[in-house]
């Protein structure tokens, strides 16, 4: 579901962000020669705005028709979607602006998410131990009467971990957004002369035996009880980049991954259905596993728990 839309709708905005994507992957002559960018050689921006843009246009505006049609006067906010058209009605806010609000959280949360939640059943999956004492913690603090929720997450701080170090292995988005630097810098004995493209490849610092101990295994209880937060207060765990430009996305992201997770981990008894390693990651600008996982899961909570 996607603000409430049926999974055709939600496949195409999938498909949408998954082409805008791969464009962004085409090598820009436009971008390393900005004389030449206005010829757009590659035919890149043509196709964003003469194929893409369009298309995106179209389906974000039917799913806004749609839920005009079925909001009622005064009825309290279900969605994010629900808030930003009450903003439209009460404050203002445009359509333009409702649409490029939905645009940026489809683009930029919506792929990042599904990819780290990803990982952290993979890698679960790849560490038996990991899945029991996750479960143990769920059973714990939830119980099997009844599904997680997100005030539960507070009390979950391994399946937190879980994420976490996920984040570290595996961060969705390797090489964060180009950035530049407006006057010249010098870092540890460079210089980055002033407005150069700037990217910081947070894989290999999440993997770098000088800033973590064992930084090849997955070990979820390493941010237990630890300082580091997602906050990009430490410079060795920034999956969200850091600063002024850090990810606005984080506080939902690091809410709605854990409780993915959480859901799955406490609700079923997951068993793989072929040998794929669920390891292997491919891309470059985001990262995803490499092989869809086959997986079966056996309910292992009271049945009542479930409806
Ligand atoms: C695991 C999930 C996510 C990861 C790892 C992630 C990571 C990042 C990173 C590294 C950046 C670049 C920051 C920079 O320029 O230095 C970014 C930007 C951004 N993210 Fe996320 N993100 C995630 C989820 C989300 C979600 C759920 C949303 C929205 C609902 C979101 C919205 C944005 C937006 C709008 C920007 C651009 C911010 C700006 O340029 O000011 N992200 N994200």
């Amino acid at each position: 579901m996607l603000f409430g839309q049926k999974l055709e709708a939600a496949k195409t905005v999938v498909g949408l962000v998954e082409k805008t994507a791969s464009l962004s992957l085409l090598i820009n002559i436009g971008e390393l020669f900005p004389l030449m960018d206005w010829l757009d050689l590659h035919g890149i921006y043509k196709i964003m705005k003469k194929e893409i843009l369009p298309d995106i246009k179209k389906v974000l505006g039917e799913i806004i028709e749609q839920r005009n049609g079925t909001r009622k006067e005064g009825q309290e906010a279900r969605d994010i979607l629900d808030v930003l058209l009450t903003l439209k009605d009460d404050d203002g806010v445009s359509e333009a602006s409702v649409m490029a609000l939905l645009m940026d959280m489809i683009t930029a949360g919506l792929e990042s998410s599904q990819n780290v939640a990803e990982f952290s059943i993979a890698e679960s999956l790849n560490h038996p131990h990991i899945i029991q004492r996750a479960q143990q913690e769920l059973d714990a603090v939830v119980g099997r009467k009844r599904l997680v929720r997100e005030e539960d997450l507070v009390k979950l701080p391994y399946v937190q971990g879980i994420v976490k170090e996920t984040l570290r292995m595996h961060p969705p988005g390797p090489l964060g957004i180009p950035h530049a630097n407006p006057k010249p810098v010098s870092i540890a004995g460079y210089t980055v002369p002033a407005n150069c493209k700037v990217l910081v490849n947070m894989w290999a610092i999440g993997r770098d035996p000088a800033c973590w101990d064992r930084a090849e295994e997955f070990l979820p209880e390493r941010f237990i009880n630890s300082d580091y937060d997602v906050a990009g207060n430490h410079f060795h765990f920034i999956p969200f980049s850091a600063g002024r430009r850090i990810c606005v996305g984080y506080p939902l992201a690091m809410r709605s991954i854990p409780l993915v997770v959480a859901t799955l981990l406490h609700s079923f008894e997951w068993k793989r259905q072929d040998g794929n390693s669920l390891e292997t990651a491919k891309g470059l600008l985001s990262i995803k596993l490499a092989s869809k996982i086959n997986l079966s899961g056996h309910p292992r909570l009271d049945e009542s728990a479930y409806y």
